[in-house]
């Protein structure tokens, strides 16, 4: 039986760095088929559909079925792993509260049909910003599916650090391990070198350099969306494509130390329930994750938690008086 995976924005730039390697099985291994899903809004039906014509032109021995539709319920239907990619970007002159409610006429319906009409074990990654509220959105309007199955994107925040951190200190970036990013996908999120490890040893020690973390370092990784955008013209789209398939298959297939998850939080770390943010987790395969307890949180990391986590806690705020998470 094919595994039923659902990508919405699929005619956008990620889907099209996406598709492909989850077609040929780079997303849940060398030995499960995959049936393809595709959700766009109407006028994006023909690019999807074309994309769907080169997929099937690929010839992928595990990709044994596509559909495309502009309904969520009918690209939810016994959905098993769904990728939400497909959001509103901000455009001139629009407000933080406009690109939410904007979003939620977006991620509530699709929250409510995955409610409806998945499968009873769907695993979510949301990827469209605002990522971590677009998944609380999705969540609360999905009351029968159990919350941490509603995952929001922080690997790439993950991977864009492993890369600086290896960089710095001229190591390969498998030297790199343990590196989490925690709170909001946004430029407040804060990459952890205390509980990072370069080549066994804590990170913070080995770079040994508090100036470049809090001058250079924490900034970069945190405004690097930015910083691709005026290098490129355009967002980030295969390295955002990667993390998905890095964040996926690592849950799904599992992975060894720890990596970057937005989950719904449960008290943890003091953060309070009810909002979705980046935290430390473990993954033993199957879908499963754990968040990793215990870590070192000293002054210069619960700082900037709090911070990033009390930015959530606002669009949560904004959210909730829009309707759009009760
Ligand atoms: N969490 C993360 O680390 C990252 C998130 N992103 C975000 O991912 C999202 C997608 O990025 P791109 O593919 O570059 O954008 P894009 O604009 O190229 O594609 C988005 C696609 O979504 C579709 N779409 C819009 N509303 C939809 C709906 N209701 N249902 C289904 N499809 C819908 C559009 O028609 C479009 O084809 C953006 O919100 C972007 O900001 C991008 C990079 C990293
Ligand atoms: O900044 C953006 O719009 C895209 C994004 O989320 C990223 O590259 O991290």
């Amino acid at each position: 039986m094919a595994t039923k995976v659902t990508v919405t924005g699929a005619a956008g730039q990620i889907g099209y760095a996406l598709l492909f390697r989850i077609a040929s099985g780079q997303l849940l291994g060398p030995d499960t088929k995959v049936e393809l899903r595709l959700l766009e809004i109407e006028p994006a039906l023909k690019a999807a559909e074309g994309t769907a014509l080169e997929l099937v032109d690929c010839a992928f021995p595990l990709l044994s079925k596509i559909d495309i539709s502009s309904d969520p319920n009918e690209a939810f239907d016994g959905a098993q792993v769904a990728l939400l990619v497909g959001a509103r970007p901000r455009t001139k002159g629009m407000e933080r509260a406009d690109l939410l409610e904007a979003n939620g006429a977006i991620f509530k319906p699709q929250g409510e049909a995955i409610n409806d009409h998945a499968d009873r074990d769907i695993r979510v990654l949301v990827v469209g910003n605002p990522a971590n509220t677009n998944a609380l959105i999705a969540m609360s309007n999905a009351r029968d599916v159990p919350a941490e199955r509603f995952t929001a994107m922080t690997r790439l925040d993950e991977n864009r650090a492993v890369a600086q951190v290896a960089n710095k200190l001229a190591v390969g970036v498998d030297e790199v391990q343990d590196l989490v990013v925690w709170g909001n996908h946004s430029p407040t999120m804060y990459p952890d070198l205390f509980n990072a490890k370069v080549g066994g040893k804590r990170a913070w020690d080995v770079v040994d350099d508090e100036a470049w973390v809090a001058g250079e370092f924490i900034p970069r990784v945190g405004k690097r969306g930015a910083e691709i955008i005026e290098a490129r013209g355009a967002s980030s789209a295969a390295s955002a494509a990667n993390a998905a398939i890095d964040h996926v298959r690592d849950w799904m297939l599992g992975a060894d130390g720890l990596r970057s998850m937005a989950v719904p939080t449960t008290g943890a770390y003091g953060v309070e329930p009810g909002i979705v943010g980046s935290l430390p987790v473990r993954l033993p395969g199957g879908g499963v994750y754990e968040i990793a307890e215990g870590l070192d949180v000293p002054p210069f990391s619960q700082e900037r938690i709090d911070k990033t986590m009390g930015e959530l806690r606002e669009e949560r705020d904004a959210v909730v008086k829009l309707g759009l998470v009760s």
